[in-house]
């Protein structure tokens, strides 16, 4: 037996009893003698750069977590790019700059200590660094595979909670935001641009839950009110276990667009920064969510679309995405 299927041998033996359909079918791809097997493992491609337990763990859990991948000068150089964008002395086409909820009206609240999320930083170059660092696309390509679209671009700034509650992230799934598919050719990366932990509303994750299917989402029914798009998983099993995820600055998680996740209420008085890219493969395709539950966000995305950039009534939701995406490596071929 070759060395790349004596070691798809050994990961599969780890994998859980739930994977038997995975064992099944390596069974009948004993004889592969590449790296490649799409037929065995679900959610990754062995391209040597996964650990046997990296494997193991992203094909069981939905993420794995790398320490230290970005170094402490890309991300000063991104934080100090956030910082030109608020005060103004960039304009970045179709960028949308989020303030909370809770101090939208405000007239008091100015700067950077304004803004909680930049949406679509595509266009701006030096921030856009951050989704073709070759160290986080040699990740990205074990789940999409060798052509890559970085297809949304986020920068979330989680402010301090202002008591109500407004700075928590509901618990979600990625992929109620994304008309393209396979789901399990889309990951998104994440990384934090300063030590995040529970205190500060660290990202927590349901381990496993990418093996589900896509739930349908709405916003929750919060008190304190909810910020625009931030829709949460409708029923989620709330004894599932679930896993904070502390971080140092530059340590980075990989996960996968049907993994429930969401972040808690910022109980500091710092902002918590992360910077993230979902990328998915070039050889995705687009599908018509209407009349599925999606068609909520769909409505929203078209609407802000509308209101923003004057899309007309012939824009699609998938034409949004279309417009935003940009190719990082290989390929376009179907996005
Ligand atoms: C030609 C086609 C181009 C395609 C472009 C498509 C653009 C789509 C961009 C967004 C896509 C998001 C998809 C995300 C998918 C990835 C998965 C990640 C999960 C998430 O991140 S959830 C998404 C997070 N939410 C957003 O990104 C929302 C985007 N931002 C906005 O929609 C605007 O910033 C907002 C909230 C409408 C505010 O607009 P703005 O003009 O800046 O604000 P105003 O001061 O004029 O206020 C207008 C009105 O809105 C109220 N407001 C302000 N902030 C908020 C808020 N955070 N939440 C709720 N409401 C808010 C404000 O009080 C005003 O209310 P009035 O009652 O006075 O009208
Ligand atoms: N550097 C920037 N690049 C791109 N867009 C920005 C930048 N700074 C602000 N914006 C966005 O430009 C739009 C217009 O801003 P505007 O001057 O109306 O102020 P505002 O942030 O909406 O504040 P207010 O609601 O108090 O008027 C807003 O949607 C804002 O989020
Ligand atoms: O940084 C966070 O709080 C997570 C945000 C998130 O999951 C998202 O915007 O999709
Ligand atoms: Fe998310
Ligand atoms: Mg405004």
């Amino acid at each position: 037996m070759s060395r790349a299927a004596d070691r798809l041998k050994v990961v599969l033996n780890h994998l859980d009893r739930s994977h038997d359909a995975v064992r099944a079918s390596f069974t009948s791809a004993q004889n592969v003698s590449y790296h490649h097997h799409p037929q065995s493992l679900q959610y990754t491609f062995d391209t040597d750069v996964l650990t046997q337990e990296q494997i193991i763990a992203y094909e069981e859990n939905g993420f794995i977590l790398i320490r230290n991948l970005v170094s402490e000068e890309d991300i000063d150089r991104f934080k100090n790019e956030f910082e030109r964008i608020c005060k103004r002395e960039v304009k970045v086409p179709g960028l949308t700059v989020m303030k909370d909820v809770s101090i939208a009206k405000s007239e008091f609240v100015e700067g950077e200590k304004a803004v909680t999320k930049l949406q679509d930083y595509q266009e701006d170059p030096e921030l856009f660094r951050y989704c073709v660092l070759p160290q986080i696309l040699k990740y990205v390509e074990c789940f999409t595979g060798p052509n890559i679209m970085a297809m949304h671009t986020m920068l979330i700034n989680k402010p301090p909670d202002t008591g109500k509650k407004t700075s928590r992230h509901p618990m979600h799934q990625d992929l109620h935001y994304f008309p393209f598919r396979p789901a399990d050719r889309i990951v998104c990366s994440w990384t934090a641009m300063e030590k995040v932990h529970r205190e500060n509303g660290c990202l927590v994750v349901l381990p496993g839950s990418h093996r589900g299917s896509l739930q349908e989402h709405d916003y929750p029914e919060w008190e304190g009110g909810v910020n625009k798009m931030y829709h949460g998983v409708r029923n989620y099993d709330p004894n599932h276990p679930r896993v904070h995820l502390e971080m140092e600055k530059g340590d980075t998680v990989f996960f996968h667009p049907l993994l429930i996740h969401g972040s808690g209420m910022n109980q500091t008085n710092g902002f918590r920064k992360a910077i993230s890219c979902h990328y998915a493969s070039g050889d995705c395709y687009y599908i018509d969510v209407n009349g599925t539950t999606q068609e909520n966000i769909s409505n929203e995305v078209k609407d802000l679309a509308s209101r923003k950039f004057g899309a007309d009534d012939s824009v699609t939701f998938a034409d949004t995405w279309a417009i935003r995406g940009r190719l990082v490596q290989g390929d376009r071929i179907s996005m």
